[in-house]
């Protein structure tokens, strides 16, 4: 790995401005990274926030420079072994909370063709593979499941609003819709998502309704127009609505009540979709698709599930879907004619995608604000409202490590990490709280009662003013028995004529009760449910808790362990140090001494140094005089010149007594006579050895070799090696040697020969 690595941004600077405030949130990227098989990956996920690219062997930047090894850092990244439900509820989870909240949010995926966009919003209907549409619905519908009032209740205006019919209308509008519906076909062996987010105000009674939309050659045609298949739709105007909002005019918005009901209206749309088989894709999305799904809320009336008729109490959240085409290449797709022209556009909306990014975060580090380039593409103006209302905005950046993609993946992530630094508004809690009064009853509570209670009427009541004991009322399997023996005694009572007006009193009060209660039950069971779970919860986090107690006594007791042994060991440290400078303080004083003895032996005082020059001069110059004349001095003056003692300058010697060997003559073991007069004389009390041993030394003053050498000429040599004994510091003794003195014996015989 090149060292050469460059951090895009550092984590701190992700997603932050100067002027940050609370109301404003940063977009969020995740990054998911597409499996991949083969050799040198150019991407991999460092850790969960960082992905590391590497550039392939041999790319090179334009200037010829290798490229340098880079991590961008991303909310979340994701890799193969994260799964598609991973993804789900890491991407789409709190968005489905902000829309059953009444907020906006946009989900959109982005990244080079083939790189998984489609696989990550739809996949297929396998619980392994489906993707975030499909759990999204599931979730959506999971979570408000009691509050979806009948269909045809609410309708969409047509200009980007919603309003409530009323009862005697909606029915109508029932009766129509169910004679023009074709039978459906539901996908039976579809995975189903059970997640459920919490936090849908139970308050209101409300209607999902989808749409979907393609650009497609930056023109916005409804994948779900009515037309046949084969026909192109009418391309459809983007508007502003009087909130400044943007909406495509005219567009299908279906009203489904089940995910099954969205799922089918997708498979519809999905077949007008365009799709293409590409170099890099067998099924490459031609087009951008957006899938909206909005929840229409509105305060629901006191006991019954039916929307109050108040348009402006009316809240729209909206989550937008979004499956971007993929970037490409002409030069890697080699596309022609059509797709060629297609991929333009698709690089086109994309250029303008990140331009306005661009333009959004200029704007918000200065007070001057300059106008994003929204309108120049469909799918940025379509995109206007999330950036500049409110809601909340997540990119889901597509990657594939393979090298051939390295390029472009470069670009994808650069422009994804700076877009994190891009603000939206935050959502506002817009929907009423209407002071936690019990919820209103599903009308799905009532159907069920509808029939029983009309079973009741064969028997007379009595007087309508006689109170049925409605108290009682609490055990359902006993209500309907009860009321039937109640009519039965009153009817043997009163006349027939009287049922029906007591009937339609008792009938309402008993429906109403009997549905309340009915509800009721269901949520008491929900709530068993829930204690059941989370019972199961405690008891396995009373367990964890207590392995995690059991682990924290054992390594209390391992940690007791180590502080004992890390005592001794401190003790064992401290020792060490003592004894260390205890030797430290012995070795200075010892190198003190030997230095003072070197200064000693190396003439460091001047007497010393003067004794030593003089004492030298005389054995230079007997030397000289014995290899020079060739001839014996006179005995007497050898006497005083030998170079071992002068009693004139006692310091020069060593002696450790006066009874001590002043001089050690050191014979070689096998000497060769020489015959010569000129033979070197030692004093008197100078000790002869052969076998050197280190008492001898240290108990004289001085020292002498004798070394013989004949040449092949049969010339003789004696050489005599003279030094100092000195005691060393230690309490040994070393030879300083000073002089050597040579004499030379020359063969008569041979000299005459060279001659
Ligand atoms: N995470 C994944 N796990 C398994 N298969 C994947 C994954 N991501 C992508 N694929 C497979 O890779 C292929 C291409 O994926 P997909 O069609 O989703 O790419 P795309 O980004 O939508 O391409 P385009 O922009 O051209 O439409 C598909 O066959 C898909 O099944």
């Amino acid at each position: 790995m090149s060292t050469n690595r460059k951090r895009a941004h550092t984590p701190g600077e992700r997603g932050k401005s100067k002027h940050k405030r609370s109301d404003k949130e940063s977009l969020e990227v995740v990054c998911r990274l597409t499996p991949y098989e083969g050799n040198n990956p150019c991407l991999i996920l460092a850790d969960e926030n960082t992905v590391e690219c590497t550039p392939p062997v041999g790319v090179v930047q334009r200037n010829g420079q290798p490229n340098a090894d880079k991590v961008y850092e991303f909310g979340r990244v994701l890799d193969e072994t994260d799964t598609q439900k991973d993804v789900f509820e890491r991407c789409s989870v709190d968005l489905i909370e902000h829309l059953v909240a009444g907020k906006n949010a946009l989900l959109f995926t982005y990244g080079v063709t083939g790189s998984g966009k489609t696989y990550t919003m739809t996949g297929s209907s396998s619980r392994n593979q489906c993707g975030i549409l499909p759990r999204t619905l599931d979730t959506i519908f999971n979570s408000i499941q009691h509050s979806v009032a009948d269909k045809c209740v609410f309708f969409p205006t047509g200009k980007n609003a919603f309003d409530i019919r009323d009862k005697r209308e909606a029915r109508e509008e029932q009766r129509r819709y169910r004679l023009n519906s074709q039978e459906k076909t539901i996908d039976e062996d579809r995975f189903i998502e059970t997640k459920k987010v919490d936090g849908y105000n139970d308050d209101y009674a409300c209607a999902v309704f989808v749409s979907y939309v393609e650009i497609y050659n930056n023109y916005c045609y409804d994948l779900l127009d009515n037309g046949p298949v084969e026909q192109t739709p009418p391309s459809l105007d983007v508007h502003m609505d009087a909130n400044q909002m943007v909406y495509v005019g005219k567009l299908r918005e279906v009203e489904v009540s089940n995910a099954d009901e969205a799922l089918q209206i997708l498979a519809q749309g999905d077949t007008r979709r365009r799709v293409c088989d590409t170099l890099l894709n067998k099924e490459s999305s031609r087009s951008h698709s957006v899938f909206t799904i909005r929840l229409v809320m509105a305060p629901s009336m006191e006991e019954e599930l039916y929307p109050v008729q108040d348009a402006s109490r009316i809240v729209v959240g909206q989550l937008s879907l979004v499956d971007l085409a993929g970037s490409e290449r002409a030069k890697r797709t080699l596309n022609t004619g059509d797709r060629l022209n297609e991929a333009a556009k698709i690089n086109q909306s994309l250029m303008t995608l990140r331009q306005c990014f661009e333009k959004l975060r200029k704007n918000q580090r200065r007070a001057q604000q300059e106008s994003v380039p929204y309108r120049d593409t469909k799918l940025t103006y379509l995109f206007k409202n999330f950036f500049e209302g409110t809601g909340k905005v997540r990119m889901i950046i597509c990657a594939n490590p393979r090298p051939d993609d390295y390029e472009e993946n470069l670009n994808v992530l650069s422009f994804a990490e700076e877009s994190q630094s891009v603000e939206t508004r935050k959502g506002v809690d817009r929907l009423e709280n209407m002071g936690g009064s019990r919820p209103p009853v599903p009308r799905k509570f009532y159907a069920g009662w509808n029939h029983e209670i009309d079973r009741c009427r064969p028997p007379a009541l009595l007087d309508p003013l006689e109170v049925f004991p409605w108290e009682d009322v609490n055990r359902r399997s006993d209500d309907i028995s009860m009321l039937r023996e109640y009519s039965r005694r009153r009817g043997e009572e009163i006349g027939d004529d009287q049922i029906h007006i007591l009937l339609n009193g008792l009938g309402e009060g008993l429906r109403s009760r009997l549905c309340v209660s009915d509800y009721e039950g269901s949520i008491i069971e929900e709530l068993k449910v829930k204690e059941e779970e989370l019972n199961e919860q405690r008891t396995s986090d009373a367990a964890l808790i207590k392995k995690l107690k059991r682990e924290n006594a054992s390594l209390r007791s391992r940690l007791l362990v180590y502080e004992e042994d890390n005592g001794d060991r401190v003790e064992m440290e401290r020792e060490m140090r003592r004894v260390r400078e205890e030797e430290n303080e012995r070795i200075r004083v010892q190198r003190g001494r030997v230095e003072k003895t070197l200064e000693i032996a190396n003439g460091g005082t001047s007497t010393v140094a003067t004794l030593r020059n003089k004492f030298n001069e005389r054995n230079e110059m007997t030397e000289q005089q014995i290899g020079s004349e060739g001839r014996p001095m006179r005995e007497g003056k050898m006497a005083d010149r030998n170079g071992y003692y002068d009693p004139k300058f006692p310091g020069t010697s060593h002696r450790r007594s006066q009874s001590a060997s002043r001089v050690l003559d050191h014979q070689p073991t096998h000497g060769i006579p020489t015959g010569n007069i000129l033979r070197p004389k030692m004093p008197t009390n100078s000790r002869k050895t052969r076998n050197l041993k280190a008492d001898e030394l240290k108990s004289s003053a001085a020292y002498v070799l004798t070394h013989q050498e004949v040449d092949d000429e049969g010339n003789i040599s004696t050489s005599l090696i003279k030094g100092d004994c000195i005691p060393t510091a230690g309490g040994g003794t070393a030879v300083c040697f000073n002089i050597i003195e040579k004499v030379t014996h020359h063969s008569p015989t041979k000299a005459t020969t060279r001659l």
